[in-house]
């Protein structure tokens, strides 16, 4: 039998996780969720009383697909995911913090965060799930649902790369102060995840520590369909 989901996140090896955020920003963890769960969450789809909204992409111009927030209580994976990355990337959102000098802001668990996104009126869970078709994409955007954000998300791949779809990558755009803007694909076999910056990163020039803004989006998708879940840790107003 496989470990459940939490004990499976903590077995990450995180050490070089957190080495890969701080030197480059993002960082992919191995294949969490196992085929079955993949094809769970995409059977989670098309069950409506599971979300509270849905969205078509193309009617905001924010490409072209579809993406359902879910409701609270979240299925169990994805609340075990949620709060067992959270655990995690909560330090190296603290580090962070103290590269640019600014106090350790992020509690150790999830429960005690979403209760400062309370305070701040943000209550709406996020955690989401996104499909496209041929002919799909996402616009290069940020998922900032208020005052209070995380600073990062993580999203997962749930289908079979060039079996269930092609093209369909994913994209970070990082702007550079008074530079040119670095773009970055990566691609996620089923079940892999990414981990990437909400809104930006501490880069260390010449001067120390300086913030690039980062944008994340997906290419289009040139054949099937792709779906993807996406976990944010803020919740929204
Ligand atoms: O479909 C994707 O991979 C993009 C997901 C995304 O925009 C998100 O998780 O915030
Ligand atoms: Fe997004």
């Amino acid at each position: 039998m496989s470990l459940n989901i939490r004990t499976r996140t903590q077995n990450v090896d995180w050490a070089s996780i957190q080495k890969e955020l701080d030197e480059i920003g993002f960082a992919k963890l191995p294949s969490l969720l196992t085929i079955g769960e993949c094809a769970s969450f995409i059977e989670f789809y098309k069950q409506e009383e599971l979300f509270r909204s849905t969205v078509n992409m193309e009617r905001y111009r924010f490409g072209n697909g579809e993406y359902k927030y879910f409701l609270y209580p979240l299925p169990d994976p994805l609340q075990q995911l949620r709060e067992s990355l959270y655990v995690e990337l909560a330090k190296t959102a603290n580090r962070w913090a103290g590269y640019l000098n600014q106090p350790a802001q992020f509690p150790d668990h999830l429960q005690d965060f979403l209760k400062i996104c309370e305070s701040y009126g943000q209550t709406r869970p996020t955690p989401l799930m996104l499909k496209y078709e041929k002919g799909g994409f996402n616009c290069l955007h940020q998922d900032l649902y208020g005052d209070i954000f995380f600073p990062f998300q993580v999203v997962f791949g749930l289908n079979k790369r060039d079996h269930d779809y092609a093209g369909g990558e994913f994209i970070l755009v990082e702007q550079i102060p008074r530079a040119q803007s670095r773009g970055h694909v990566i691609t996620l076999e089923q079940g892999e995840a990414l981990i990437f910056p909400t809104s930006y990163r501490p880069f260390f020039g010449k001067k120390g520590y300086y913030k690039t803004k980062i944008r994340h989006g997906v290419s289009t998708v040139t054949s099937g369909e792709r779906y993807g879940l996406g976990i944010i840790f803020h919740d929204s107003k």
